[in-house]
């Protein structure tokens, strides 16, 4: 794959080229300020300070603590309901089967572009309005138990108001994803600073997988990259450690949208089935 021809922070997000955030004002740093797509956000999440601890419900004080510090938190079992479980799985794949989501590109701006090399998934953007109802009525008719799994992330992020006073959530977005054999999504992250936009990127990652069949060898785990420019404690950058997740049933991923680094490794499996919610 030659991508010397790519808009440079498309290059920049597959190859992961991205620079530490800034903590001195150097002339080589004010220089960087002006790609402002191409950096690590330096505007840090603080997850823990002054929390309310009475508000948790699902997440509790070492979960937040490990998602500021490591960046991410797995939740196994999260409905626990193997009939939600599998509805989930029939309406996902069935939106696909009914030729609902369209091939993914990567765009930012005006950049719009499209690699199946680089990212192989299908995609449905599943839009809510302010009282949480899906907007199209016909998907909603189609999808209750989907809507019912987005009910209970958008749960999640009214916690993360409630029990931490500076989150003050903008909006969520959530995606439909399917993979199909050989799919994949080489590394990036999902938000960067810009200073137009810091205010309104994403800021939280949260992927629900639906793979009830999954098993060794099948592939399509996500590979995230343990370094975590969020926890400025950290002992030294490992940029090349990762951690690799395997995408099965009823798990929850949640990480620090603009800092970890991640990729879908390719699927010797399908339907691979995600959902994802962003809030930003
Ligand atoms: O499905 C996954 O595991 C991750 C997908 C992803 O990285 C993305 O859509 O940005
Ligand atoms: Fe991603």
């Amino acid at each position: 794959m030659d991508i010397s021809n790519l808009p440079p922070h498309i290059r920049q997000q597959i190859l992961g080229l991205v620079g530490k955030p800034q903590t001195n004002n150097t002339d080589q740093n004010n220089q960087n300020n002006l790609i402002n797509n191409e950096k690590v956000s330096n505007v840090l999440i603080d997850l823990t300070s002054n929390i309310n601890v009475e508000n948790f419900k699902i997440l509790n004080k070492e979960s937040l603590s490990q998602l500021e510090k490591k960046g991410y938190l797995i939740i196994d079992n999260f409905l626990n309901d193997l009939n939600k479980i599998n509805l989930i799985y029939d309406e996902s794949y069935n939106q696909f089967k009914e030729n609902k989501l369209i091939e993914a590109g990567m765009n930012k701006g005006t950049d719009k572009w499209k690699d199946k090399s680089i990212r192989g998934d299908y995609i449905q953007w599943i839009h809510r309005d302010s009282n949480n109802r899906i907007q199209d009525k016909d998907l909603s008719f189609s999808i209750p138990n989907i809507n019912y799994l987005l009910d209970k992330l958008d749960l999640i992020k009214t916690e993360f108001d409630k029990v931490i006073p500076n989150f003050k959530s903008i909006k969520t977005q959530t995606q439909l994803a399917v993979y199909l054999n050989g799919g994949r999504y080489i590394k990036h992250r999902d938000s960067f600073y810009s200073s137009e936009s810091s205010t309104v990127s994403r800021r939280i990652t949260m992927i629900y997988y639906v793979n009830k069949d999954w098993k060794n060898g099948d592939g399509g785990e996500l590979r995230l990259y343990t370094d975590n420019p969020n926890n400025i404690n950290q002992k030294e950058s490992n940029q090349n450690e990762f951690i690799d997740i395997e995408p099965i049933a009823d798990r929850l991923l949640i990480f620090l949208s603009p800092f970890l680094e991640h990729e879908v490794l390719p699927c010797n499996f399908e339907p691979r089935i995600a959902i994802t919610t962003w809030i930003y």
